[in-house]
């Protein structure tokens, strides 16, 4: 920067004295100065190269770290509400935009003022002892164009944040364009041109309002660029009735003419370094906001360890809903999962049972009402203690284009490398022989994906699973979790054929005695076995009992129980106590 700086007027001086030499007819000297310029000429031709490759490094360096900042601060929000905010995701889309580049536009803006400022006191020096007069006016010209920039910045930063949300759309429906998982239905109804107009149309408004800020900005420019011209012709003006009246030579009009030029350029340079890093500075604010945001739950100061069950969880009154502005889902849950038992939670679609598996994981905490663990609110306990203890099948399980091995190891990632434990989960999900089966076992890379030959023979190419071979590596996952204090599994079984679904169900009644373990299905006969089965309805725990006590009293459960085994009955050869508009009530 040093350098970039003073070269220029090095090669100004260079110029003039070799003018004046010449003119003078020393030409001794005019050849030592402009060997001078010649070697000045070289340093300037090889700096812009030598700046280009610190700026990247520069930029990979720092983008990466701040990245890993910004990732590390996202993963210490223990619950999901902030994923569901959109304001939050606007937030974080432009706190990563920050974390990219914004970073090293802040760092390389503040280098741009600081060169900029470096370069022009070099050449106001030269301009005060040339005229004082211009040298004051070429300076008071960047006045207006600091303001104006330093304005342009704050509104190019509101319009981002403005946009947000529109671009956000715009990316769903290109998502859904580009999804593999959405080509099917897109395809089959035919609804590729429908996505494609809701996202230009997206797409358009967004461009509406950067045009306006554009041509905000280029007549903003346009008019600082004409007063900039302006300046420059008054200048060279003056210069050239000084050299007519003997007041400048030769060299000093080439020396004016040169420190005009550049004082206006290291102006321009100024200017932008402040408007950029300002624009930087004001979306780092973003980053800044997500960095210290503060815990998205509350965060008691923790009095004991999370004890290891030994009594159970009990739900005491639990409310929920996920924001003001939505319905309870919970109102008043009051059930108990005594350690060693097997409970098992039914209801129809929407009850709440998800939620109650979202709020015992602790990713929200009840509005009012409490769950304990052995006693203790999960409050008073730390949080990855609380999920170290607990290993899940959630309903909408993730699928991770990676390995086989991987796709069970992440469960625990201490035995990731544990050959003999992920072979073991996998047999007890019933998915070891398929696996096998596969072109290379368990390092097999699953994906959606498939790569062409031309993208690189190295690459390798993806397996797709079924649907409940993928389920079965999801039960794998949280089987490797062993020694778990509490087990939950939430529609284990939903994507499975009758064959597996009766065996893994078998598996896991096996591998569920004695631990303590919460079951959600929609497959009552599944659930049969539970030692205590409860339904969710209202929001409320509406009946709860084992299982022939339950149909014995002939409530919601019966009903529901019955309803369901009538299907597997030929000419209603079980005896249903349902009228038919119970039956259609009930469904
Ligand atoms: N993240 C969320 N934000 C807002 N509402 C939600 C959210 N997740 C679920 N809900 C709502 O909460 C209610 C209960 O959903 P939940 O998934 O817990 O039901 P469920 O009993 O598990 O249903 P199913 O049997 O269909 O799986 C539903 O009305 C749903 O729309």
């Amino acid at each position: 920067m040093l350098a970039s700086a003073g070269l220029p007027l090095a090669s100004a001086w260079f110029t003039k004295l070799a003018i004046d030499r010449l003119i003078g007819h020393d030409f001794a000297a005019a050849a030592g100065f402009a060997g001078g310029l010649a070697l000045a000429g070289v340093a300037i031709a090889v700096l812009p190269q030598l700046d280009h490759y610190v700026h990247a490094q520069t930029q990979r360096e720092v983008g990466l770290f701040s990245l890993m900042r910004l990732y590390a601060a996202v993963d210490r929000f223990v619950g999901l509400k902030r994923f569901e905010n959109p304001q939050f995701l606007d937030r974080l889309r432009l706190a990563q935009q920050a974390g990219g580049s914004g970073s090293t536009d802040t760092l390389f803006g503040v280098l741009d003022i600081v060169g900029g400022i470096l370069r022009a006191l070099g050449f106001v020096a030269a301009l005060v002892l040339l005229s004082p007069v211009i040298a004051v006016v070429v300076i008071a010209s960047a006045v207006p164009a600091l303001l104006a920039e330093l304005a342009l910045s704050r509104r190019r930063a509101a319009v981002l944040w403005r946009v947000g949300p529109i671009q956000r759309r715009e990316l769903f429906y290109s998502q859904l364009l580009l999804n593999v998982r959405a080509a099917k239905e897109v395809r089959l109804f035919g609804i590729g041109a429908f996505l494609r107009d809701r996202m230009s149309a997206e797409r358009l408004t967004a461009n509406r309002a950067f045009r306006r800020m554009d041509l905000q900005e280029l007549a903003v420019q346009g008019g600082l660029g004409l007063l900039s011209s302006a300046v420059a012709g008054l200048g060279l003006w003056w210069a050239v009735r000084a050299v007519a009246d003997g007041r400048l030579t030769i060299g000093d009009l080439s020396l004016f003419l040169a420190s005009v030029a550049a004082m206006q350029g290291a102006i321009t340079g100024i200017v932008r370094g402040i408007s950029t890093t300002h624009q930087a500075l004001l979306l780092f604010h973003h980053y800044q906001a997500v960095l210290h945001a503060e815990p998205d739950l509350e965060q008691r100061p923790l009095t004991e360890a999370t004890p290891r069950l030994s009594r159970g969880i009990i739900f005491d009154d639990v409310w929920f809903r996920y924001s003001n502005d939505h319905p309870w889902i919970l109102r008043g849950v009051n059930l108990a999962i005594p350690h060693g038992w097997t409970v098992a939670l039914v209801g129809l679609n929407g009850a709440g049972k998800s939620t109650l598996v979202k709020l015992l994981c602790r990713m929200y905490d009840p509005d009012r009402g409490r769950i304990l663990w052995d006693g203790v609110d999960l409050r008073d306990l730390a949080v990855d203690e609380l999920r170290n203890r607990i290993s899940t099948v959630f309903q909408d399980y993730m699928e991770y284009d990676l390995t086989v091995a991987e796709n069970i190891g992440l469960g625990n990632v201490d035995e990731l490398q544990n050959r003999a434990r992920i072979a073991a989960a996998a047999e007890l999900a019933g998915v070891h022989r398929a696996v096998d089966a596969l072109p290379r076992g368990y390092d097999t890379l699953l994906s959606r994906l498939f790569f062409g030959e031309s993208e690189g023979a190295e690459e390798e190419i993806g397996v797709t699973l079924s649907g409940g071979q993928w389920q079965r590596l999801a039960i794998a996952r949280a089987l490797i979790r062993d020694q778990r204090d509490l087990l939950i599994l939430d529609e284990p079984s939903s994507g499975l054929d009758p064959e597996a679904e009766h065996e893994i169900h078998l598996r896991l009644k096996k591998y569920r005695s004695g631990r303590t373990s919460l079951l959600i299905s929609h497959r009552l006969g599944a659930v049969r076995d539970a030692d205590i089965i409860a339904v969710l309805a209202d929001g409320r725990i509406i009946e709860q009992g084992a299982h022939d006590d339950l149909i014995a009293c002939g409530g919601t459960y019966a009903r529901l129980f019955l309803l369901q085994a009538s299907r597997y009955q030929r000419n209603g050869e079980l005896e249903l106590s349902l009228s038919s508009d119970e039956v259609y009530h009930e469904t």
